[in-house]
Formats: C-alpha cells, sequence, structure tokens
C-alpha cells in the first residue's frame, strides 16, 4: 500500500468512527492531555527535588514536594484510568459495527461471489478485518496520540533546562522519521498479503474437518497435511519477514537512547563544574529523557501495528465498497399476478466455459406441476439458478407471471419461490422456530396441517420433546431424511405461489416419498411445481415431464406421452428405475 492509500484510508476511517462518538472522544482527549501534563510535571519535579530537598537539606521542603509528587500521580492515574477504558470501549464498539457492516455486506453480494470462498474464510475476514479497523482508530486517535503528547511535555521539560536540547531535538527528530517512514513502507507491503493467508490457511483447515469422513475414508490425510504445511510455511516466512523488520525499531531507538544519555552525562558535568548550573536542572532533563523513552517506545510499536492494521482496514473498505447483487429500491418488486414461468431461448455459460444451456423455450402453464430431469450435467441445477436469478442469462430471457427477472428485484423474487433443496439448512434451535421461520404468525391449525403433509408428524411422535425438540448447528441431530420433511413442512408453511423441490426427497425411503408426495401434489394443485428429481415415482404425481439433455430440451410433455414416444425419455426412465431399485434393495440389506 503505497503511503497517499494509507492517509486515505487513515481520513476515512476516522472520519468514519470518530464522527459519531465526538462527545465521548473529546472526554478522551482531555484524558490524554492530562495524561501528558502530569507526565511531564512528574519528570520537572526532580528538579525540585534534587535542589531544594537534597542540595538544601530542606526538611519542610521535602514533605511539600512529596505530596506534590504525589497529586501528580495521582492526577496522572485518574487521567489514564479513564483514558484506557475509553480507548477500549472505542476498540469494541468500532470492531463490532465494522463486523456487522460486513457480515450485511457480505450476504448483499451475489451467490457467485460468496461460494468463491470458503464459508469459514469469509467469517475469518470479517472478524479480522473489523478488529483491524477498531485497533487503527484507537492506535491513531488514542494511544499515539496520548504518548505524542506525553513525548511533548517531557521535551518542554527538557527545553526549559537547556537549549542544547533543541539542537538535539532538531538533529534528531527528522532522524527517527525517516527511519519510521522507511520500516512503515516494509511493513505495509509484507502486511498486504496477511489477509488473504490467514483466510487461505483457515480455509484449508476447514475444508479438512468438514470432510473428515471423506478424508479419513480415502487416507488423504498425507495430502490434506502436506497442503496444510504449504500454507503454513508461507505465512511462516511472512511473519517472520514482519517480525524481522518490527525488531530492528526497538533496539535502534534503545541505541540512540543510550548514546544521547552518554553524551548528556559529559554536557551535564561541563556545565555544573564550568557554568554554575544546578544539578537539579540536569536531574530534571535526564529523568525526562529517561522517561520519554517509554511513550516513544510504545509510539514505535503502536506505529508498526498501525501499518499492519491500516492495510487489513483498507482490504474491508474495498470490500464494503463492493457492488452489491442490486442496490434497494433500484429494482421493482416482482407481483405474481399468475404464477406463469416462461424460458425465452435462453442461453447460460459460467464465465469464459463452454455454454451449459443453448438456446432454451419452454412455458409452464400456473398452477402446473413439472418434474425436471435429465442426466448428472444436463443443466437442471442453472435452470433453478435462473429462476432464482442467482445468475443471469448470457442471452434471452426467463419470466414469471409475464415479467423478465432481469427488471425485478431478486428479494422479491426468492421471497415468492420456496426452494426445498436436497441438503436443508436448518439453524441451531428447536424444530418449530424453524417451521415457523417461513411464516411467524402462521396459526397452530396451519403448522400442523404443513407437519402432518410433510409426513413429519412420524418423527415427532418418536422426538422426546416433539415439535419443540432441539437441532444442532444445520440440524445435526437429525437424519437427513428428518430433516428433508422439516425442509418441505417449513416450505409447505410458507404458502408460496411457486414450488421448487429440488430433490428434497432424496433420502426420505419409496413409502414415505409417496405419501408425501401424494398430500404435497394435492395441497399444492393451484400453485406452480418444479421437481427436480431421479426418483421415478415422483414422475407419477406431475403434469409433465421436461427431459433435458446437454443443456437442450429432448421432450416435454406428460410422463405417459413420453414413455410411449421418446426413446431417450425411456432410457433415462429405466435408469431411474435401475438406480431405485438398487437403493431400495440396499435398503432391504440395511
Ligand atoms: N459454478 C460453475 N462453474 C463452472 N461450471 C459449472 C458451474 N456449475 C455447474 N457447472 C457446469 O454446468 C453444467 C450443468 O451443471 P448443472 O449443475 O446445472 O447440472 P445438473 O443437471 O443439475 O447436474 P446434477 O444432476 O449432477 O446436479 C455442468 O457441465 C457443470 O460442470
Amino acid at each position: 500500500m503505497e503511503h497517499k492509500e494509507a492517509v486515505r484510508v487513515t481520513t476515512r476511517v476516522l472520519k468514519e468512527t470518530i464522527r459519531p462518538n465526538l462527545k465521548l472522544y473529546l472526554i478522551s482527549l482531555v484524558c490524554m492531555v492530562g495524561v501528558a501534563f502530569f507526565t511531564a510535571n512528574l519528570a520537572a519535579v526532580t528538579k525540585k527535588i534534587v535542589n531544594d530537598v537534597f542540595s538544601a537539606s530542606d526538611y519542610k521542603a521535602a514533605m511539600q514536594v512529596c505530596f506534590l509528587v504525589i497529586g501528580i500521580s495521582f492526577g496522572k492515574s485518574f487521567f489514564q484510568y479513564f483514558n484506557q477504558v475509553i480507548a477500549f470501549t472505542f476498540n469494541r464498539t468500532i470492531a463490532v459495527d465494522y463486523q456487522r457492516q460486513l457480515f450485511e455486506k457480505t450476504l448483499q453480494m451475489s451467490v457467485a461471489h460468496t461460494t468463491q470462498d470458503q464459508p469459514s474464510s469469509l467469517m475469518t475476514l470479517v472478524r479480522m478485518y473489523g478488529q483491524a479497523a477498531g485497533r487503527a482508530v484507537t492506535n491513531i486517535s488514542n494511544k499515539l496520540l496520548t504518548d505524542v503528547l506525553t513525548l511533548i511535555g517531557l521535551f518542554v521539560v527538557m527545553l526549559m533546562q537547556d537549549w542544547v536540547m533543541l539542537l538535539v531535538a532538531l538533529v534528531l527528530t527528522p532522524l527517527i522519521s525517516m527511519l519510521v517512514a522507511h520500516l512503515s513502507k516494509r511493513i505495509r507491503q509484507v502486511a498486504t498479503a496477511e489477509a488473504g493467508m490467514t483466510a487461505a490457511f483457515i480455509s484449508i483447515g476447514a475444508e479438512a474437518f468438514g470432510g473428515i469422513k471423506t478424508v479419513k475414508s480415502y487416507s488423504l490425510e498425507d495430502k490434506v497435511t502436506g497442503r496444510f504445511n504449504e500454507s503454513v510455511e508461507t505465512m511462516e516466512n511472512r511473519i517472520m519477514s514482519m517480525a524481522k523488520t518490527k525488531s530492528a525499531t526497538i533496539p535502534l531507538m534503545e541505541f540512540i537512547a543510550g548514546l544521547v544519555i552518554g553524551l548528556f552525562v559529559v554536557y551535564a558535568a561541563w556545565q555544573v563544574v564550568e557554568n554554575g548550573r544546578t544539578a537539579g536542572e540536569f536531574t530534571a532533563l535526564i529523568t525526562a529523557f529517561l522517561m520519554a523513552y517509554q511513550p516513544a517506545e510504545r509510539v514505535s510499536n503502536a506505529w508498526v501495528a498501525l501499518q499492519n492494521d491500516l492495510v487489513q482496514t483498507k482490504l474491508m473498505f474495498d470490500a464494503l465498497d463492493a457492488e452489491p447483487e442490486e442496490r434497494p429500491g433500484e429494482l421493482k418488486p416482482l407481483e405474481v399476478n399468475s404464477p406463469t414461468i416462461s424460458f425465452d431461448q435462453v442461453r447460460f455459460a459460467y464465465g469464459q466455459n463452454e455454454e451449459v444451456l443453448k438456446g432454451l423455450s419452454f412455458d409452464i402453464k400456473a398452477g402446473e406441476s413439472i418434474a425436471l430431469v435429465g442426466q448428472s450435467g444436463a443443466g437442471k441445477s442453472t435452470i433453478l439458478d435462473l429462476l432464482l436469478k442467482f445468475v443471469e442469462p448470457t442471452s434471452g430471457a426467463v419470466r414469471i407471471s409475464g415479467e423478465n427477472l432481469h427488471d425485478v428485484s431478486a428479494a422479491s423474487l426468492r421471497s415468492s419461490i420456496a426452494l426445498i433443496s436436497q441438503d436443508v439448512f436448518l439453524f441451531q434451535g428447536t424444530i418449530r422456530e424453524n417451521i415457523l421461520s417461513a411464516r411467524p404468525g402462521a396459526t397452530e391449525q396451519d403448522l400442523e396441517e404443513a407437519i402432518r403433509l410433510s409426513q413429519l408428524d412420524r418423527v415427532l411422535s418418536v422426538l422426546p420433546n416433539g415439535l419443540d425438540s432441539i437441532v444442532g448447528p444445520n440440524g445435526n441431530t437429525l437424519s437427513g431424511g428428518q430433516r428433508q420433511r422439516v425442509g418441505v413442512a417449513r416450505a409447505l408453511l410458507k404458502g408460496s405461489r411457486i414450488y421448487i423441490f429440488d430433490e428434497a426427497t432424496s433420502a426420505l425411503d419409496q413409502n414415505t416419498e409417496r405419501r408425501m408426495l401424494s398430500g404435497v401434489s394435492e395441497a399444492l394443485s393451484d400453485v406452480t411445481v418444479i421437481y427436480v428429481t431421479h426418483r421415478p415415482s415422483t414422475l407419477e404425481y406431475v403434469d409433465r415431464v421436461l427431459m433435458l439433455e446437454a443443456g437442450a430440451i429432448v421432450g416435454f410433455d406428460t410422463h405417459a406421452a413420453l414413455q410411449a414416444g421418446n426413446a431417450q425419455y425411456r432410457n433415462l426412465f429405466n435408469l431411474y428405475q435401475h438406480e431405485q431399485d438398487e437403493a431400495a434393495k440396499k435398503q432391504g440389506v440395511a
């Protein structure tokens, strides 16, 4: 990151955070000045100790100086305490606020953008960036400022004792500034890559532990460990390079301090002996110089840390400024007057890859139920992604209720469609809460009906707490089939005009699936339903079947008509039948 960019990021982060907390910040400013004032006075008081107490051997003066020192120390501690509490509050408030903004922003991004990264690495970045911004603001507006003010105070004390200090200051200040500027640049260069590397590191771990059964059953431990080691090594090299740069600053400053003190002693001795200056003046000067060491060290540390945090804050701003999927109010809401669906010459390709859908045109009437079938990779999921506007056609148009989805807001579109996927997502909580999340105001009667139709009542009857049983994170205390039934119940309660069942019954046994489908198809007789399925049994419950092959339609008719007149469909149906029989056999054996 260039110097100009660092200044731009600093200005923005301060503007965005100080303004809303101005009152608190002004109080902390008073505290900072208080800390600096009392610290400087603590150094200055040594002059009195040496001259008035020791040199004059005055007992009374000793008592006065004693109270003075206690008063100054109390003042310093008082302001220091409040300053630190405010700095801490500031840090946390800013970190949490940015984390919230980043989380919301990530949710607003397109699905394609969000799924580029592992969920865990996205969360790591949200956490890291927010914390970095909090630290950056606290460092600049509080820690650095407190110490710089203290240094100025101590400097004034030194200047008051001897003008030679002015010369020393004039020579040392630009020297130290140049040194710090050089180190800062190096640190920012190294830090730029750090955030990405940490996210990659987390992502490797998440992938390995998330797929632990696959890793173990395919003996992939060595491969996973190899990838982990590689990422750790790259990260360690970066961290080491940063540590070396950081470590250089403190010894360098210590050396400069030692050099200056050495010269002071000789200079002070000469002034006292030859020019009749008092020992107290030089005690105050050297004390101020020694006391300046700690804040100077903290300034140097805070400055180094700041470079790192500014880089991450910049990355955070980049993420916050990224174009969202769409801006609120940018597009009109979809009004589903009649739940018709039409694809008009739709072509689609993922990036520069080969076309996945090759000019698809078909119409689904309002209230019709259709099954979408085809070999793996034919393009079924892509059709669903287009319907939900997770992706947009390369050319052609997808319409619902006559409206081109390109012109309607994604949020209104998605709230009009109930999607039930194969992997049902359940959040941690009770089954009741999960189902009611689709329609919080639903009556007990509607809830019971949804439970009955989804065949969930059979599951609930064996759970000790029934509907109030708690499911673990992502419903992991339920079996795949149980989760699917909760997913169907939740979707039924939503009461949409369009339903999409994406392999939503794949984990159910045939009998349960049949019972569910007969109830569901009756309950959804006046809404439009799409089933994506490999199950031949599902095909009996739909009005028409749309068969895809390599991104093109090879048949769209009733199951009976396709069976009678379409050889490709018969082959596919036989394949599905075979798969189903095999699965039934396996279930029988189990
Ligand atoms: N994100 C992606 N990037 C690149 N290509 C993709 C992506 N998602 C899918 N594809 C490709 O698009 C084609 C259609 O995939 P799609 O998932 O729509 O098929 P499908 O019929 O749903 O398959 P399945 O029954 O196995 O789920 C496939 O060749 C697939 O490799």
